[in-house]
């Protein structure tokens, strides 16, 4: 394993895949390792203009990670390395707010408990624009009533306090949108509402950033958030690229057995009169426990002598990307590849 001693630079010496010149976003060989143990592991991949693509994997895969680096936020103690160049600007901390925006999983961290709704957008606005003071608080205003907040005059003076869930979350998109990024990351932007309130922030979240023109980067557990909303999905296990591709095709027919896996336990995606795995058996490996050779091994029915020995790279299948050196044998239902008692 390569130590992450390179800061985040323009572009990774050697890469044999430099950024796509058309994408709004390139990522090229992105790892982040906090004590040496790296939980994401040289990842690459593009965001194209105005797509939408979700990030999904079981929990600790990496996802809310490479979101966070997409805006320069990584945690404390992290070690990042590796390319993010956002329409040719390398470094994306200086962005943030103006060319690429976040929506968090809980709104109210995104909103200060201390200022009224409106004149944080206001400040957003004035951090980006040279506008004056009135100005900015009738963007503010224009903003909130685009989301749907009623009587958005009158709210926009309200604290985040007095908005209910719904709203304080569709107030962190007013606020991610108003500047017209060119990309907005939402980290599980609905994990925190009811099934009501969810389908309504996604509507939201759907048109306004359609409006602006930006690409989405929506992280999700939820599989039919991805059927509805993504153009291309990226399955990340294990800090690394599963498979990335066209959503609707790699949801019909995924090629790397952990895609098949997760969606092995979802009924929707296991055909009538085939068995559906209550949860994909196992648990994925920590960043400090690593197993030898491909990290979904110990829990793949697929899994030959090669994938105990050697990381598969990601290679093009079908006009997408899939790690696995077995996929030509990934069966179609693919639910099918879970069928017999896994070895781990
Ligand atoms: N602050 C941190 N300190 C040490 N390790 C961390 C830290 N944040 C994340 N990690 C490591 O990185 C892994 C990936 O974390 P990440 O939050 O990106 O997972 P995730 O895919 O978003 O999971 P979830 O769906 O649960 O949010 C974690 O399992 C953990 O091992």
């Amino acid at each position: 394993m390569r130590t992450p001693n390179v800061p985040l630079s323009a572009n990774t010496p050697g890469s044999p895949n430099p950024p796509a010149a058309d994408a709004a976003l390139s990522v090229r060989d992105l790892r982040i390792a906090f004590a040496g143990a790296e939980a994401v592991r040289g990842l690459s991949f593009d965001v194209r203009p105005r797509e939408v693509l979700a990030l999904v994997g079981e929990s600790g895969a990496g996802k809310s990670l490479t979101a966070r680096a997409l805006l320069g936020m990584t945690p404390r103690g992290a070690t990042t390395t590796g390319s993010i160049r956002l329409h040719g600007e390398t470094d994306p901390a200086a962005q943030r707010g103006r060319r690429i925006s976040l929506i968090p999983q809980d709104a109210l961290s995104a909103l200060s408990p201390v200022h009224p709704v409106g004149d944080q957008l206001a400040a957003a606005v004035r951090s980006v624009r040279r506008v004056t003071r009135s100005k900015a608080r009738a963007l503010a205003v224009a903003a909130l009533d685009r989301v749907g907040i009623p009587d958005a005059a009158r709210r926009a003076r309200a604290y985040p306090h007095e908005y209910s869930g719904g709203m304080r979350q569709r107030a962190v998109i007013a606020m991610a949108t108003v500047n017209e990024p060119d990309v907005v990351v939402a980290d599980e932007p609905t994990t925190a509402l009811d099934a009501g309130h969810r389908d309504q922030v996604l509507r939201v979240l759907g048109e306004q950033r359609a409006a602006v023109g930006a690409a989405l980067v929506l992280v999700t557990h939820d599989m039919d958030v991805v059927r509805e909303h993504a153009d291309r999905i990226l399955v990340l296990y294990a800090g690394r690229l599963a498979e990335l591709g066209p959503a609707r095709e790699v949801l019909a027919r995924p090629r790397a057995p952990y895609t098949a896996g997760l969606l092995a336990s979802l009924p929707q995606y296991v055909p009538p009169g085939r068995r559906r795995l209550p949860v994909l058996p196992g648990t994925p490996p920590t960043p400090s426990a690593l197993p030898p050779g491909c990290a979904f091994a110990p829990r793949c029915p697929l899994a030959a002598a090669v994938c105990h020995r050697v990381e598969p790279v990601p290679q093009p299948v079908e006009g997408r990307l899939v790690s696995c050196h077995r996929w030509a044998d990934v069966p179609h239902p693919a639910s099918d590849v879970f069928r017999e008692p896994t070895r781990a």
